[in-house]
């Protein structure tokens, strides 16, 4: 479904992504791990076509990204912190705009099902530039649906989100992974959620990948008996240091 080829981004003489390969399959979750600008919001961007790649490919579904971006974009979303909705729109008519975006028909009844399903129909006649920080991500989550699509990148979905409305989160992806299975790119900082949700989990760091694996494989690898002290052991580490089979 995602096949990155020796993708590099240069900011001038900035390396922010740095030769990095990565596949994700039909149905499978993949999470990105790094710390605080290890890249992943770059990566990101580049596979919405938002950033263009210094070098490298991106294809999506077969497809050349830089060729076929709007047949691609079709059947993606995305769900993150760094775009807003339009502010001064109630979350109703945010969402049956981008709905009507991407071609869903009929838009309000699509609407309604994910604002049930989000349990947010409270917020529907809200206006959305009012919204908490965790109402907000829950109604970008929802536009994140809205065209049921094949590959759904998720940056940060839990953040700024309550324990309790994180689990929620958390079910819900489990929820639409079971229902229909589709390709995920999620990345937090919150190591529960990358457990829970990710079939796979890449480290990114300095723009480069430093380890991949299940939870399971990484923590037998590193020796550790939570995936958190893997993320601190493997953050800390440099190039070489990790002493990888
Ligand atoms: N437009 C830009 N111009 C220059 N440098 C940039 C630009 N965008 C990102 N960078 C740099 O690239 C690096 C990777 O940034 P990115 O936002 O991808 O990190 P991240 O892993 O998403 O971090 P975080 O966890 O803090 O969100 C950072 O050093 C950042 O400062």
């Amino acid at each position: 479904m995602l096949e990155i080829h020796e993708i590099g981004k240069n900011f001038g003489s900035f390396k922010a992504i740095d030769k990095v390969s990565l596949q994700v399959a039909e149905g499978e979750t993949v999470g990105l791990l790094g710390v605080n600008g290890a890249g992943k919001t770059t990566l990101m961007n580049m596979i919405l076509g938002l950033i263009t790649p210094t070098s490298g490919s991106i294809r999506v579904f077969g497809l050349d990204l830089a060729k076929h971006r709007i047949e691609i974009l079709r059947r993606t979303n995305f769900c993150t912190t760094y775009a807003s909705l339009p502010g001064n729109l109630k979350v109703r008519h945010n969402l049956e705009i981008f709905a009507r975006l991407y071609s869903v028909k009929p838009p309000k009844p699509r609407v309604s099902e994910l604002l049930g399903l989000l349990g947010i129909e409270h917020l529907a006649d809200r206006i959305t530039g009012q919204l908490s920080a965790g109402e907000t991500t829950r109604v970008n989550l929802a536009k994140a649906l809205l065209n049921d699509p094949d590959l759904l990148l998720l940056d940060e979905p839990t953040a700024s989100l309550d324990p309790d409305i994180a689990d929620r989160v958390r079910t819900f992806v489990t929820e639409i992974q079971r229902q229909r299975p589709r390709s995920i790119v999620y990345t937090s900082h919150n190591m529960k959620d990358i457990e829970v949700l990710c079939d796979r989990i890449v480290f990114l760091h300095e723009g480069r990948i430093l380890a991949q694996g299940t939870a399971a494989e990484l923590k037998t690898i590193f020796q550790r008996e939570h995936l958190d002290d893997v993320f601190i052991h493997v953050a800390r580490a440099k190039e070489g240091e990790l002493g990888l089979p």
